[in-house]
């Protein structure tokens, strides 16, 4: 039989990050499961360059930053984190709860579970040109992790959304001309984020597509901009590097199809008090959860995690319910 974790925290985006290290400072014997090698995430995945402005304490840290914080905090108190571990099944036992490691890798026992698998798998929406596979390796990407190598570059950023309009703001700086090409005239960014775009040298082209893309010869492209309500009214655009940032969609969340019977809705996973599944001792944080007015954003998870742990807590041990502040616990710097 193996060992039997108070917590078992599935999933270490910046949520179950959150979540572990909060689960180490209330000494609960806890365990974080990650199915991919990086720990963070959307996050870390899909913008670790994105300057965030909507998590407390934060004042423009990037993405990376925040997850490289987390597991600062996480490795205080040396939380367990297995990468590569993905939760392929959950029944519930007499004693708690059985996970199942990678179709049957291995079999954990916990007493209490608690789910921050996020929107499932994802991937980036593409640009709809017929030689999109072939422009991949001619300058189209769909993100830009190191803004460094766009120095002295001609770069155009696809896109409307936050994450379009603060990647022209960042790449304004960096490369040596930048547009920004969007379907719309007007922006669906954060105010804040379309004021700095405004005082940023970014080129704005709108409302213009992308309807076609040749590679050249030299490595530059050429994009035919078209606009969405007239296709007569169209222009090219010649640059070096095409940065598409439509968004992203999920491939699914495998964990609807596990044998434990729990409600699920288009949103998500149906919890009560924001936390709370309908089976005792399992728990849901983060983007995984449905409830009415939730929102997926990181601080919503921040404030679940904590609320998940103490219920945690109070399931598998009742006389250790009631959180304390971490200023009060007799923690060593
Ligand atoms: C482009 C973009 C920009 C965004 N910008 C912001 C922003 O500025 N501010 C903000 O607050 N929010 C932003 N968000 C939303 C924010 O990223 C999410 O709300 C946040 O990542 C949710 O965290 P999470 O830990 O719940 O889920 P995720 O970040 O999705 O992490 C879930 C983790 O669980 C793992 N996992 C899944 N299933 C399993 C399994 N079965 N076993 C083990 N591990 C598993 C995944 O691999 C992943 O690492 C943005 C999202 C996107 C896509």
């Amino acid at each position: 039989m193996s060992k039997m974790y108070d917590i078992i925290v599935v999933g270490a985006g910046p949520v179950g990050l959150f979540a572990g290290y909060y689960a180490s400072l209330r000494d609960a014997n806890v365990l974080l499961l990650e199915a991919q090698d990086a720990l963070g995430g959307q996050v870390a995945t899909l913008y670790p360059d994105k300057k965030i402005w909507d998590v407390a304490g934060l004042a423009g840290d990037t993405g990376r930053q925040l997850i490289d914080g987390l597991v600062k905090q996480a490795k205080r108190f040396d939380l367990p984190i297995q990468r590569g571990r993905r939760v392929t099944d959950l029944v519930r036992t007499d004693s708690g709860y059985q996970l199942t490691i990678n179709d049957g890798e291995e079999i954990l026992q916990s007493k209490s579970v608690i789910l921050a698998t996020g929107k499932g798998a994802f991937e980036p929406r593409r640009l709809q040109v017929a030689n999109e596979a072939e422009l991949l390796t001619a300058g189209l990407s769909y993100s830009a992790p190191d803004l460094a190598a766009f120095q002295g570059q001609t770069v155009a950023v696809l896109g409307g959304g936050d994450s379009a309009v603060d990647l022209a703001t960042e790449l304004a700086s960096v490369a040596d001309k930048t547009y920004l090409i969007h379907r719309r005239e007007a922006f669906r960014a954060l105010e804040q984020s379309v004021k700095a775009l405004a005082s940023a040298k970014v080129a704005k082209k709108t409302p213009f597509k992308v309807s076609e893309a040749v590679a050249k010869k030299d490595g530059q492209l050429v994009l035919t901009l078209t606009n969405p309500k007239d296709d007569q009214q169209s222009e090219e655009l010649t640059v070096d590097r095409l940065i598409v940032q439509y968004g992203f969609k999920t491939a699914g969340q495998a964990e609807r199809h596990w044998a434990i019977n729990l409600d699920w809705d288009r949103a998500g996973l149906q919890v009560e008090d924001q936390v709370k599944t309908k089976q005792p001792g399992l728990f849901a944080i983060g983007d995984v959860t449905s409830y009415p007015d939730h929102v997926d954003l990181i601080a919503t998870g921040f404030g679940q995690a904590p609320a998940a742990v103490n219920a945690a807590i109070a399931y598998y041990n009742p006389e250790q319910a009631g959180p304390g502040h971490s200023s009060s616990l007799d923690i060593q710097d």
